[in-house]
């Protein structure tokens, strides 16, 4: 399972953003350490062999631990990739990212950038000085991925820990382990690992992607993600709104429930406008209309397998793209099924 590549090197852009993959020790603490301390091109340097899967350029976007991230990097990001695809600069992008928020400008460049170009974001758990280090082999299976024509039309990959998962479902879900990153509802879209190449398994029919046009500037409109628990009121829907939410997030329990305080109060946003979007704090399933909530008679949306940070993400695409009906936002999170 070796890259079909035939005389030069495919040539790779590495897109450096900072996280732990680019972390180093804080010499005043034990097993502290600060994200975003090295650059894309030391990273690049650092591992062994990357040299011979790609022809390699790096280019920094920012130098930020991802709990930091937000729309201004992203837009960089996505108008970055856009232009290289466009311009045919390069034949797959590999981008460094702190983990913490690594699925959620996957789930966001899959829905914005256009082609079928591989696409691969990856990250570390331990910074670049710890004793076994993860990110010089995570980078090496990223850029083998991005390298193979097979990765091809898969949207955007995240490779960690010698799994390859789509932007849609991947997630984490350890706080700490290097074994954090799975896709609950469908597992991984394949297997990489430095003897044994790559893996893809087969592709569910019928997937289908859609893209979104980035809006002009460089934000997007402000969607808030509200946690739904035991004995909960309306105030945190309440606050949304006096905030200027266009749309709410709800990381309900079960199947996207919550309390008949917080339904009330979601309903009467619904009928302000406000786009309600019924997700779950349940780490896998998916949430389905209309079982124990009206979401016809209340004007609700429901994230189907979409966790509350890529609901947001969606939402926040479909507003900007000028979408007003609930209904319509239904369709674009129900379009992959
Ligand atoms: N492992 C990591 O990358 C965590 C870090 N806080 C980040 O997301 O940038």
């Amino acid at each position: 399972a070796e890259p079909a590549t035939t005389g030069s090197l495919p040539r790779i852009l590495v897109l450096a953003t900072g996280g732990t993959i680019a972390g180093q020790a804080d010499p005043r603490a034990t097993g502290a350490y600060k994200s975003g301390q090295i650059t894309g091109d030391q990273l690049v340097q650092s591992v062994p062999g990357l040299d011979k899967l790609a022809k390699l350029n790096a280019e920094q976007i920012s130098s930020i631990g991802s709990q930091d991230m937000n729309d201004k990097v992203w837009f960089a990001l996505a108008r970055r990739i856009q232009d290289a695809f466009d311009k045919n600069e390069a034949d797959g992008i590999v981008i460094t990212h702190g983990t913490d928020t690594l699925e959620e400008t996957a789930f966001f460049l899959d829905n914005v950038v256009r082609g079928d170009k591989p696409v691969v974001i990856v990250g570390s758990m331990r910074p670049a000085t710890a004793v076994s280090a993860d990110g010089p082999g995570n980078l090496y299976e990223a850029v083998q991925v991005a390298a193979d024509p097979r990765a091809r039309g898969r949207g955007v990959m995240a490779v960690l820990n010698d799994k390859i998962q789509g932007a849609r479902s991947v997630t984490k879900t350890n706080t700490t382990s290097i074994e954090t990153f799975n896709s609950p509802n469908d597992g991984p879209i394949g297997y990489v690992d430095t003897a044994g190449g790559i893996r893809f398994m087969a592709q569910a029919p019928g997937f289908k992607r859609t893209t979104y046009q980035l809006p002009p500037g460089e934000q997007l409109p402000r969607v808030e993600i509200v946690y739904s628990h035991a004995n909960m009121d309306a105030v945190p829907i309440e606050d949304a709104i006096s905030h200027g939410a266009k749309g709410i997030v709800l990381a309900g329990v079960g199947d996207g429930n919550s309390s008949k305080q917080a339904l009330d109060a979601l309903e009467q946003a619904a009928k302000k406008g406000i786009m309600i979007v019924r997700s779950t704090r349940v780490r896998s399933g998916f949430v389905t209309r209309n079982v124990e909530v009206d979401d016809d008679k209340n004007g609700f949306v429901v994230s189907e397998d979409l966790n509350p940070q890529k609901a947001r993400v969606l939402t926040q695409l479909l507003i900007a793209s000028g979408v007003t009906a609930p209904a319509e936002l239904q369709r674009a999170f129900t379009a992959t099924w």
